[in-house]
Protein backbone atom coordinates (compact mmCIF):
# COMPACT_ATOMS: atom_id res chain seq x y z
CA UNK A 1 0.00 0.00 0.00
CA UNK A 2 1.41 3.42 -0.93
CA UNK A 3 1.35 5.78 1.88
CA UNK A 4 -1.65 8.12 0.69
CA UNK A 5 -3.50 4.67 -0.84
CA UNK A 6 -6.98 4.58 1.63
CA UNK A 7 -7.76 1.09 3.23
CA UNK A 8 -10.95 0.91 1.21
CA UNK A 9 -10.68 2.16 -2.77
CA UNK A 10 -12.45 0.93 -5.84
CA UNK A 11 -11.44 3.17 -8.65
CA UNK A 12 -13.39 2.77 -11.72
CA UNK A 13 -14.95 -0.72 -10.77
CA UNK A 14 -17.28 -2.21 -13.57
CA UNK A 15 -19.04 -5.36 -13.19
CA UNK A 16 -21.73 -7.11 -14.79
CA UNK A 17 -23.74 -10.42 -14.21
CA UNK A 18 -24.54 -11.23 -18.12
CA UNK A 19 -25.69 -8.06 -20.04
CA UNK A 20 -26.90 -6.44 -16.67
CA UNK A 21 -24.06 -3.78 -15.46
CA UNK A 22 -24.35 -3.97 -11.75
CA UNK A 23 -21.68 -1.63 -11.17
CA UNK A 24 -20.39 0.88 -14.08
CA UNK A 25 -17.19 2.55 -13.29
CA UNK A 26 -17.82 3.00 -9.68
CA UNK A 27 -14.88 4.72 -7.66
CA UNK A 28 -15.19 5.06 -3.69
CA UNK A 29 -12.59 5.00 -1.64
CA UNK A 30 -12.62 5.49 2.29
CA UNK A 31 -9.95 6.89 3.91
CA UNK A 32 -8.45 5.77 8.09
CA UNK A 33 -10.70 7.17 10.33
CA UNK A 34 -13.59 7.82 8.47
CA UNK A 35 -17.20 6.90 8.15
CA UNK A 36 -18.93 6.39 4.84
CA UNK A 37 -22.32 5.41 4.72
CA UNK A 38 -23.65 4.50 1.05
CA UNK A 39 -27.13 4.44 0.47
CA UNK A 40 -29.51 3.68 -2.44
CA UNK A 41 -32.46 2.29 -3.62
CA UNK A 42 -33.21 -1.37 -3.83
CA UNK A 43 -30.73 -3.44 -6.76
CA UNK A 44 -28.57 0.33 -6.68
CA UNK A 45 -25.33 -2.13 -6.11
CA UNK A 46 -25.03 -1.57 -2.63
CA UNK A 47 -24.32 -5.44 -1.61
CA UNK A 48 -22.28 -6.11 -4.62
CA UNK A 49 -19.65 -3.24 -3.51
CA UNK A 50 -19.61 -5.33 -0.50
CA UNK A 51 -19.07 -8.76 -1.96
CA UNK A 52 -16.42 -7.14 -4.22
CA UNK A 53 -14.39 -5.66 -1.46
CA UNK A 54 -14.51 -9.28 0.46
CA UNK A 55 -13.49 -10.74 -2.76
CA UNK A 56 -16.79 -12.92 -3.67
CA UNK A 57 -17.29 -11.26 -6.61
CA UNK A 58 -15.19 -9.78 -8.92
CA UNK A 59 -15.10 -6.76 -10.87
CA UNK A 60 -14.97 -6.94 -15.10
CA UNK A 61 -12.58 -3.75 -15.28
CA UNK A 62 -11.28 -1.00 -13.04
CA UNK A 63 -9.82 -2.12 -9.34
CA UNK A 64 -10.38 -2.86 -6.14
CA UNK A 65 -8.21 -2.53 -3.35
CA UNK A 66 -8.44 -2.95 0.85
CA UNK A 67 -5.04 -1.94 2.10
CA UNK A 68 -3.47 -2.47 -1.45
CA UNK A 69 -4.52 -5.74 -1.42
CA UNK A 70 -6.77 -7.13 -4.59
CA UNK A 71 -9.65 -9.17 -3.12
CA UNK A 72 -10.22 -10.73 -5.96
CA UNK A 73 -6.81 -12.01 -6.35
CA UNK A 74 -6.29 -12.33 -2.63
CA UNK A 75 -9.44 -12.54 -0.77
CA UNK A 76 -7.88 -13.88 2.19
CA UNK A 77 -5.23 -11.66 2.43
CA UNK A 78 -8.30 -9.13 1.98
CA UNK A 79 -10.72 -10.93 4.64
CA UNK A 80 -8.00 -10.49 7.17
CA UNK A 81 -7.74 -6.83 7.40
CA UNK A 82 -11.64 -7.05 7.19
CA UNK A 83 -14.20 -7.38 10.08
CA UNK A 84 -17.69 -7.52 8.34
CA UNK A 85 -21.20 -7.68 9.66
CA UNK A 86 -23.87 -8.59 7.25
CA UNK A 87 -27.62 -7.68 8.01
CA UNK A 88 -27.89 -11.20 9.89
CA UNK A 89 -24.97 -11.44 12.16
CA UNK A 90 -24.29 -15.23 11.87
CA UNK A 91 -23.56 -16.51 15.36
CA UNK A 92 -23.26 -19.81 16.91
CA UNK A 93 -26.93 -20.46 18.52
CA UNK A 94 -25.50 -22.77 21.45
CA UNK A 95 -22.25 -21.32 22.40
CA UNK A 96 -22.65 -18.10 24.67
CA UNK A 97 -21.79 -14.87 24.12
CA UNK A 98 -17.61 -15.57 25.45
CA UNK A 99 -17.93 -18.37 23.50
CA UNK A 100 -18.83 -17.16 20.13
CA UNK A 101 -16.51 -14.50 20.41
CA UNK A 102 -13.54 -17.02 21.26
CA UNK A 103 -14.70 -19.24 18.68
CA UNK A 104 -14.54 -16.14 15.74
CA UNK A 105 -11.18 -15.03 16.58
CA UNK A 106 -9.45 -18.82 17.14
CA UNK A 107 -10.97 -18.79 13.29
CA UNK A 108 -9.73 -15.48 12.44
CA UNK A 109 -5.80 -16.55 14.21
CA UNK A 110 -6.40 -13.83 16.63
CA UNK A 111 -7.25 -15.71 19.99
CA UNK A 112 -7.68 -13.45 23.07
CA UNK A 113 -7.24 -13.91 26.81
CA UNK A 114 -10.84 -14.39 27.88
CA UNK A 115 -10.53 -11.13 30.31
CA UNK A 116 -10.06 -8.99 27.08
CA UNK A 117 -13.17 -10.95 25.63
CA UNK A 118 -15.13 -9.75 28.23
CA UNK A 119 -13.75 -5.97 28.90
CA UNK A 120 -14.82 -6.20 24.64
CA UNK A 121 -18.37 -7.41 25.52
CA UNK A 122 -18.80 -4.25 28.33
CA UNK A 123 -16.98 -2.19 26.00
CA UNK A 124 -19.69 -2.84 23.36
CA UNK A 125 -22.04 -2.69 25.81
CA UNK A 126 -23.42 -6.17 26.46
CA UNK A 127 -24.50 -6.69 29.86
CA UNK A 128 -22.86 -8.88 31.89
CA UNK A 129 -25.47 -10.64 32.99
CA UNK A 130 -25.92 -11.93 29.22
CA UNK A 131 -22.09 -13.06 28.64
CA UNK A 132 -22.56 -16.49 29.61
CA UNK A 133 -25.96 -17.18 28.09
CA UNK A 134 -26.23 -19.06 25.19
CA UNK A 135 -27.19 -17.47 22.09
CA UNK A 136 -30.67 -18.65 21.38
CA UNK A 137 -32.48 -16.23 23.74
CA UNK A 138 -30.76 -13.00 22.14
CA UNK A 139 -32.27 -10.06 20.54
CA UNK A 140 -30.65 -8.58 17.62
CA UNK A 141 -28.88 -5.71 18.84
CA UNK A 142 -27.15 -8.26 21.79
CA UNK A 143 -25.81 -9.63 18.88
CA UNK A 144 -24.88 -7.00 17.11
CA UNK A 145 -22.86 -6.13 20.28
CA UNK A 146 -20.58 -9.49 20.33
CA UNK A 147 -20.17 -9.31 16.82
CA UNK A 148 -18.68 -5.72 17.03
CA UNK A 149 -17.05 -6.39 20.44
CA UNK A 150 -15.05 -9.22 18.11
CA UNK A 151 -14.16 -6.61 15.48
CA UNK A 152 -12.96 -4.64 18.36
CA UNK A 153 -10.25 -7.19 19.30
CA UNK A 154 -9.52 -7.81 16.09
CA UNK A 155 -8.60 -4.24 15.67
CA UNK A 156 -8.76 -4.43 11.67
CA UNK A 157 -8.16 -1.40 9.75
CA UNK A 158 -11.74 -2.04 7.58
CA UNK A 159 -15.26 -2.72 8.83
CA UNK A 160 -17.99 -2.91 6.51
CA UNK A 161 -21.71 -2.95 7.88
CA UNK A 162 -24.52 -3.84 5.70
CA UNK A 163 -28.10 -2.87 7.18
CA UNK A 164 -26.45 -3.00 10.41
CA UNK A 165 -29.43 -0.70 11.86
CA UNK A 166 -32.18 -2.97 10.12
CA UNK A 167 -34.48 -4.18 12.91
CA UNK A 168 -33.08 -2.09 15.85
CA UNK A 169 -34.88 -0.25 17.82
CA UNK A 170 -34.04 3.68 18.17
CA UNK A 171 -32.00 3.06 21.75
CA UNK A 172 -30.06 0.55 20.02
CA UNK A 173 -29.62 2.12 16.94
CA UNK A 174 -28.24 4.53 19.06
CA UNK A 175 -26.02 2.07 21.27
CA UNK A 176 -25.01 0.77 18.20
CA UNK A 177 -23.69 4.24 16.00
CA UNK A 178 -22.03 4.72 19.91
CA UNK A 179 -19.77 1.94 19.05
CA UNK A 180 -19.17 2.35 15.41
CA UNK A 181 -17.52 5.60 16.51
CA UNK A 182 -15.53 3.91 18.33
CA UNK A 183 -14.56 1.83 16.02
CA UNK A 184 -13.56 4.69 13.80
CA UNK A 185 -11.91 6.68 16.45
CA UNK A 186 -8.98 3.99 16.44
CA UNK A 187 -8.63 4.49 12.81
CA UNK A 188 -10.52 2.19 11.03
CA UNK A 189 -12.44 3.11 7.82
CA UNK A 190 -15.56 2.39 8.24
CA UNK A 191 -18.30 1.76 5.06
CA UNK A 192 -21.94 0.95 5.81
CA UNK A 193 -24.37 -0.26 3.69
CA UNK A 194 -27.81 1.03 4.94
CA UNK A 195 -31.39 2.54 3.86
CA UNK A 196 -31.59 4.96 7.01
CA UNK A 197 -30.51 8.06 6.21
CA UNK A 198 -30.77 9.12 9.79
CA UNK A 199 -28.80 6.86 11.12
CA UNK A 200 -26.18 7.42 8.34
CA UNK A 201 -26.07 10.97 8.84
CA UNK A 202 -26.02 10.68 12.74
CA UNK A 203 -22.11 8.67 12.18
CA UNK A 204 -20.72 9.27 8.53
CA UNK A 205 -18.39 11.60 7.77
CA UNK A 206 -19.37 11.38 3.82
CA UNK A 207 -22.58 9.59 2.52
CA UNK A 208 -22.45 8.60 -1.28
CA UNK A 209 -25.79 8.12 -2.63
CA UNK A 210 -25.51 4.97 -5.22
CA UNK A 211 -28.04 4.71 -8.24
CA UNK A 212 -27.43 1.67 -10.93
CA UNK A 213 -23.82 1.37 -9.68
CA UNK A 214 -22.14 4.60 -9.60
CA UNK A 215 -22.23 7.22 -7.30
CA UNK A 216 -24.23 9.77 -8.16
CA UNK A 217 -24.22 12.39 -5.36
CA UNK A 218 -21.92 12.65 -2.76
CA UNK A 219 -22.30 14.66 0.54
CA UNK A 220 -19.95 15.57 3.52
CA UNK A 221 -20.45 16.08 7.97
CA UNK A 222 -17.88 19.15 7.64
CA UNK A 223 -16.87 22.07 5.72
CA UNK A 224 -18.59 24.26 3.62
CA UNK A 225 -20.85 20.78 1.54
CA UNK A 226 -21.58 19.53 4.79
CA UNK A 227 -24.83 18.03 4.86
CA UNK A 228 -28.84 19.58 5.90
CA UNK A 229 -30.59 16.29 6.98
CA UNK A 230 -33.95 17.32 5.84
CA UNK A 231 -32.75 18.76 2.57
CA UNK A 232 -31.10 15.47 2.17
CA UNK A 233 -33.77 13.36 3.40
CA UNK A 234 -36.21 15.38 0.77
CA UNK A 235 -33.49 14.66 -2.16
CA UNK A 236 -33.08 10.86 -1.20
CA UNK A 237 -36.69 9.82 -1.26
CA UNK A 238 -36.61 12.20 -4.82
CA UNK A 239 -34.11 9.73 -5.39
CA UNK A 240 -35.84 6.69 -4.35
CA UNK A 241 -39.09 7.40 -6.50
CA UNK A 242 -37.23 8.21 -9.59
CA UNK A 243 -35.88 4.62 -8.89
CA UNK A 244 -39.30 2.98 -8.70
CA UNK A 245 -40.59 4.56 -11.24
N1 LIG B 1 -25.19 -13.27 -8.27
C1 LIG B 1 -25.94 -12.47 -9.02
N2 LIG B 1 -26.34 -12.84 -10.26
C2 LIG B 1 -27.08 -12.03 -11.03
N3 LIG B 1 -27.53 -10.80 -10.64
C3 LIG B 1 -27.18 -10.39 -9.42
C4 LIG B 1 -26.37 -11.19 -8.55
N4 LIG B 1 -26.17 -10.49 -7.39
C5 LIG B 1 -26.84 -9.31 -7.54
N5 LIG B 1 -27.42 -9.25 -8.75
C6 LIG B 1 -28.19 -8.12 -9.27
O1 LIG B 1 -27.39 -6.97 -9.15
C7 LIG B 1 -28.19 -5.83 -8.82
C8 LIG B 1 -27.63 -5.15 -7.59
O2 LIG B 1 -27.84 -6.00 -6.47
P1 LIG B 1 -27.36 -5.61 -5.00
O3 LIG B 1 -27.77 -6.74 -4.11
O4 LIG B 1 -25.94 -5.22 -5.01
O5 LIG B 1 -28.25 -4.32 -4.72
P2 LIG B 1 -28.48 -3.53 -3.36
O6 LIG B 1 -28.22 -2.09 -3.68
O7 LIG B 1 -27.71 -4.14 -2.27
O8 LIG B 1 -30.04 -3.73 -3.16
P3 LIG B 1 -30.94 -3.95 -1.81
O9 LIG B 1 -31.10 -2.59 -1.21
O10 LIG B 1 -32.20 -4.48 -2.36
O11 LIG B 1 -30.22 -4.93 -0.93
C9 LIG B 1 -29.62 -6.33 -8.66
O12 LIG B 1 -30.32 -6.07 -9.84
C10 LIG B 1 -29.44 -7.82 -8.46
O13 LIG B 1 -30.55 -8.53 -8.95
Amino acid sequence: MTAVEPPILLDQLTLSYGPHRVLDALSLAVAAGSITALLGGNGAGKSTTLSVLLGFARGDAGRAAVCGIDPGTDPDGARRRIAYLPENVALYEHLTAVENADYLLALSGQRQPRGAITDALAAAGLQERAWHQRLDGFSKGMRQKVAIAVALLRAVPVLLLDEPTSGLDPRATADFNALVLQVRDRGTAVLMVTHDLLSAADVADRIAFLEAGRVRHEVLAEGPDRFDVRALHARFQAGEAQAAA
